[in-house]
């Protein structure tokens, strides 16, 4: 089997030279790194220095339950991606480990995406270095040879939403007051070519467009019923109900796991893999004008102002917000206010 990877992914799946592959047997693992030599890995534990990033390794299924840990919202920092990059590696190379559940440890949040301060007032080589390892966390996940279900314990906007979309599988605790959704156009950015086709490759052309267009963010109830997430469950059975769907993916050999997952997602990893570089000269390029600059500042400020300022709308003001929640927005909240 070792053979039928290596062969798939250096020949048939160049591009994705650099993406595990796991093997059995007593030796260690096999990583192919790009250039498609081998390297042996030993088997290792799952710390994470600073606690930002919780593994609880359940030896007898092989499931990791990762937990990101820093609040107040799980802002994918750069040091969060470098240390969840590091986790993600050792997971994918224990050869014990089989599937992942991805939650999180703060109370109602999943992930609030990308950490705002890393997109603002930093220097070109920050941006680029910050690009990277948000790429890098894409590729790990969205190519992971593991079983990987999201259980989305809390609000999941942009970046969060897109670790979740990474997933094989999400499941989603049925609180109204949690968002879920791409809503970059909403801070005045735009959702890169990967961000899109993984949410196109999940709910579909028409529900992309118009998600991404208007950066939308929706509620559990809307993002099952757009094929966003997968299931709902009461908070309370998250994680049994996670579980529980993982032993159904754990019944599958995982050499015909991977090799279908390989099939289907190559080409959207393809698609970062063959312009890595020139993705993310745009990104500096794009993040460093002035205009967006202040976009985001302001962004930012409205979000701390809408904390001191600014009570949650009422029930009748969300409903008028209907299909299309903008709840949480600053934007919607700023609009209101005028
Ligand atoms: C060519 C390509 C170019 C560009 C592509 C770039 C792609 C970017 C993708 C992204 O991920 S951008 C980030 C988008 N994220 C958001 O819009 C989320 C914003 N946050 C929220 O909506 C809310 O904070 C929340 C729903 C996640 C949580 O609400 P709540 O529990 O009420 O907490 P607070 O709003 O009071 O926030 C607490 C604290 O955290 C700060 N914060 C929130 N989000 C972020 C963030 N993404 N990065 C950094 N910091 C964040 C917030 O300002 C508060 O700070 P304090 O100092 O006031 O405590």
């Amino acid at each position: 089997m070792a053979a039928v990877l290596r062969k798939l992914i250096q020949g048939r799946l160049p591009a994705l030279a650099g993406v595990l592959c796991r093997r059995s047997g007593n030796e260690g693992h096999l990583f192919l790194n790009s250039s498609g030599s081998t390297l042996m890995q030993p088997r290792c534990g799952y710390s994470s220095p600073t606690e930002s990033v919780i593994v609880e390794m359940d030896k007898a299924t092989g499931v990791a339950l990762l937990k990101l840990n820093i609040p107040p919202v799980n802002s994918l920092s750069l040091p969060l991606l470098t240390e969840l990059a590091i986790v993600l590696d050792k997971l994918e190379m224990d050869k014990h480990c089989r599937g992942l559940i991805l939650t999180s440890a703060v109370p109602n949040i999943f992930s609030a995406g990308l950490n705002l301060f890393d997109m603002m007032d930093k220097p070109n080589e920050h941006y680029s270095e910050f690009w990277r390892a948000v790429q890098e966390i894409w590729i790990k996940l969205y190519g992971s040879s593991l079983a990987n279900i999201a259980a989305i314990n809390g609000s999941s906007p942009a970046g969060g939403c897109l670790l979740a979309l990474c997933s094989d599988y999400r499941i989603m605790a049925n609180n109204p007051h949690f968002t879920i959704g791409l809503n970059e156009t909403r801070l005045g950015i735009v959702a890169p070519f990967w961000f899109k086709d993984t949410l196109l490759n999940t709910v579909g052309k028409r529900t992309t467009e118009i998600s991404l267009n208007l950066g939308a963010l929706y509620s559990p109830t809307e993002a099952l019923s757009l094929h966003l997430v997968d299931r709902l469950v009461p908070e309370t059975q998250l994680l049994s109900a996670a579980t529980e769907e993982m032993g159904r993916w754990l019944q599958v050999p995982d050499h015909a796991r991977q090799i279908t997952k390989s099939m289907i997602r190559k080409s959207t990893l393809e698609g970062l893999l063959n312009q890595r570089e020139a993705d993310i000269k745009n990104f500096v390029e794009f993040i460093s004008r002035d205009s967006i600059q202040k976009s985001l500042q302001f962004y930012a400020q409205s979000l701390q102002k809408q904390k001191q300022h600014i009570h949650p709308p009422s029930s009748s003001c969300r409903q008028q917000i209907s299909s299309v929640t903008f709840a949480r927005s600053p934007w919607y909240s700023l609009i209101q206010r005028s």
